[in-house]
C-alpha cells in the first residue's frame, strides 16, 4: 500500500498545475497550489500516508456531510427533507437559480451551499454558538481529535466576503425555508467551513462512515445506521456538486469535496480516504486530488459498482 501511495502521488502531482486555488474567499488564496497529500485509515488500525499529508487546510464543504448527519440525528428525516431535497444539481455549488423555480423553494440537496445553510439552521441548539458546538463536537469525535479548531483568518475572510451565501440565506428566509435568524445561521455556516484539519482528520471521519457509523478504533457507534446510509447515498449522488456523475463513473465511492482542496472518500466496509490538493478545477474540485483518487480506485478496485 505504501509503495502504491508513493506512485499515486508521484504520478499525479503534475495535475496540481492544471488547477487554481480558490480566491473568492481571499484567505484561501494563500494555500499552496502545488500541494498533494493523501491519508488512508482502515478498520484494523492501519494508516498509510504520502505526499503533503501534513498540510493544514479548512474543511469547507466537507463539513456539509457532518452538518447533515447532525441535522438528521437532531430533527429526523421527515423534518430535514421537508426543508431540503436529495436530488443532484447541475448548477454550481453556490448557485441560487433553482431556489426560485422549485415550487417548494427548498434547495436541491444538502451538499450545495443553499442546502447546507438550511441543514445548519436545523441542527439542535438555541443559537448559532450552540449549533456550531454541536457539529464541531461531532467532527472531533469522528476524527478522534479534540484539537480541531476554527481558522479565524479564514472565518473572518468568509464572513466579510460571503455575500452570495448571504443572498441565498435571505432568500430562503423570505421563502420560510429558514426559520431562524439569518445572520446567526450564516455565522455558524462560515465557522463550520473554516474548521482547520489535515487529511488524517478527514480520513478518520471517512472511516467512521465507511464502517457503518461506528468508530473503527473504539467500536463506539457515532452515527445511527439509517442516518449513515443517507449520508453515503447523498455523497454518492451530490458529493462533488455538478461533477458528481463523472466522479461516480471514474472513482465510484461516496465522497465529498471542498474548496479548501480536500476530498473525503468513503470506501464502504473497507476504509476512509482523504486527499488534499488546493488547486481546483472550474467546478471547485481538487484536480490532482480527483486524479489521484481515480488511479487509486482503479488499482485497488474500490468502485462500489
Ligand atoms: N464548495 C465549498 O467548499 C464552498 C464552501 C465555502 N465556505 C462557501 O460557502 O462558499
Amino acid at each position: 500500500m505504501q509503495e502504491l501511495l508513493e506512485t499515486v502521488i508521484e504520478n499525479n502531482r503534475i495535475w496540481t498545475k492544471e488547477g487554481k486555488v480558490a480566491t473568492y474567499i481571499p484567505e484561501l488564496a494563500k494555500a499552496n497550489p502545488d500541494a498533494l497529500g493523501i491519508y488512508i485509515v482502515d478498520f484494523q488500525g492501519n494508516s498509510f500516508y504520502e505526499g503533503d499529508y501534513e498540510t493544514k487546510f479548512t474543511i469547507q464543504s466537507v463539513s456539509k456531510v457532518i452538518t447533515l448527519i447532525c441535522a438528521l440525528i437532531d430533527r429526523g428525516k421527515e423534518k430535514v427533507f421537508s426543508k431540503v431535497g436529495s436530488e443532484p444539481s447541475s448548477d454550481s455549488f453556490n448557485s441560487m437559480v433553482k431556489l426560485e423555480t422549485r415550487d417548494s423553494h427548498t434547495p436541491l440537496n444538502p451538499f450545495i451551499n443553499a442546502g447546507a445553510i438550511v441543514t445548519t439552521s436545523l441542527v439542535s441548539g438555541d443559537n448559532g454558538i450552540e449549533k456550531f458546538d454541536r457539529v464541531h463536537a461531532m467532527m472531533k469525535k469522528m476524527a478522534d481529535n479534540d484539537a480541531i479548531q476554527v481558522n479565524y483568518d479564514v472565518y473572518k475572510s468568509e464572513k466579510l466576503t460571503g455575500n452570495t451565501n448571504r443572498a441565498i440565506a435571505y432568500y430562503l428566509k423570505g421563502a420560510e425555508v429558514i426559520e431562524r435568524d439569518v445572520e446567526d445561521v450564516l455565522d455558524t455556516y462560515f465557522k463550520l467551513c473554516s474548521i482547520e484539519v489535515t487529511v488524517k482528520d478527514v480520513s478518520m471521519m471517512a472511516s467512521v462512515i465507511a464502517n457503518g457509523g461506528v468508530a473503527p478504533w473504539s467500536n463506539e457507534r457515532l452515527i445511527p445506521k439509517d442516518v449513515n446510509q443517507i449520508a453515503q447515498a447523498i455523497m454518492m449522488t451530490c458529493g462533488l456538486y455538478n461533477a458528481s456523475g463523472e466522479y461516480a463513473v471514474k472513482i465510484g465511492v461516496p465522497s465529498k469535496s471542498g474548496v479548501g482542496g480536500c476530498i473525503m472518500a468513503v470506501v464502504p466496509k473497507k476504509m476512509g480516504i482523504a486527499v488534499v490538493g488546493p488547486a481546483l478545477d472550474e467546478r471547485g474540485n481538487s484536480v490532482a486530488g480527483t486524479k489521484a483518487l481515480e488511479e487509486l480506485s482503479q488499482k485497488l478496485e474500490l468502485s462500489i459498482f
